[in-house]
């Protein structure tokens, strides 16, 4: 699956910008799935067999799966995925970064072993260390860019000469290292003046929004922000708002209706 093509396509299938992020802690899971042995993806399963018809792609986490030892069952939920909803790209959120020799062996993690469309990637290494990644053909490469959790101002809100340092990111990527047209930027829900400020420097690449939902982010400034000209451009992450809006036997009947009215809410300011 060609990752930018097949995003393309969902966007307008589905008429769905949302991203289903797929953050797994069975601390949250229902009364019924506790204690089964494959919990991690019956739970995931069930969320994406409910929303798959809303969403634009999904995103699971890869520290949620291997924290619980269930790299099998993130295996397993890729695949089922692929086979259940063709078409439907996934992004391992890994945000991986180290030199190309190591970078090498998270690509084939990524795309071999999880048959993922996309990963995020950490750009600080440089360029190097994610050829690695753009070496495979058609598969997305999602560099954090300016990220929505407070501390991203740390270092990404630094002066480099007369821009920002996620200003250079966006910058670099845009220009320099997209030359496959596999890219694509991480920029926080939470900050919508860098949204808008990313867009005016990488005109039509996708982003990736993590941020409304659970860290507050307000959709309305993030589509104005964010949005293209056609009304796309994005990927929506909402992750906890939507896995635990239900608690009980019904948890995906109640997550495919918060899904149902986040992309709704996004499509009002498109
Ligand atoms: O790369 C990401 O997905 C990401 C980048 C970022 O800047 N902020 C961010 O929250 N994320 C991820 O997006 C998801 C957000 O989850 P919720 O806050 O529950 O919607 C988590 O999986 C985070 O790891």
């Amino acid at each position: 699956m060609n990752f930018n093509a097949a995003l393309r396509a969902a966007w307008s299938a589905h008429n769905s910008l949302l991203c289903v992020g797929l953050d797994p802690d069975p601390a949250k899971f229902p009364a019924h799935l506790q204690g089964r042995p494959q919990m991690i993806f019956e739970f995931c399963k069930a969320i994406v067999d409910a929303t798959a018809d809303a969403v634009c792609c999904f995103k699971p986490q890869i520290a949620y799966f291997a924290a619980q030892r269930a790299e099998a069952q993130l295996e397993q939920l890729i695949s089922h995925i692929h086979l259940a909803h063709p078409g439907i790209p996934v992004i391992l959120d890994a945000k991986r970064g180290d030199i190309g020799s190591t970078a090498e062996q998270y690509a084939k993690e990524a795309f071999a072993r999880y048959g993922a469309d996309a990963v995020t990637v950490n750009p600080y290494l440089g360029r190097d260390s994610v050829e690695p990644y753009l070496a495979w053909p058609g598969k997305g490469v999602i560099l954090l860019c300016r990220t929505s959790n407070p501390g991203g101002s740390d270092l990404q809100f630094l002066d480099v000469g007369d821009e920002k340092l996620y200003e250079r990111v966006a910058r670099l990527v845009a220009n320099e290292w997209n030359t496959s047209g596999q890219c694509a930027l991480v920029v926080g829900a939470t900050f919508p003046a860098e949204i808008a400020r990313v867009r005016e420097i990488v005109g039509e690449l996708p982003l990736l929004v993590p941020g409304i939902g659970a860290q507050g982010g307000d959709i309305e400034a993030t589509l104005k922000a964010g949005k293209t000209k056609n009304g796309t451009g994005l990927m929506i992450n909402s992750s906890r708002a939507i896995l635990y809006a239900g608690k009980g036997a019904d948890f995906a009947a109640v997550a495919r209706k918060a899904a149902l009215q986040t992309r709704d809410d996004i499509n009002r300011w498109r």
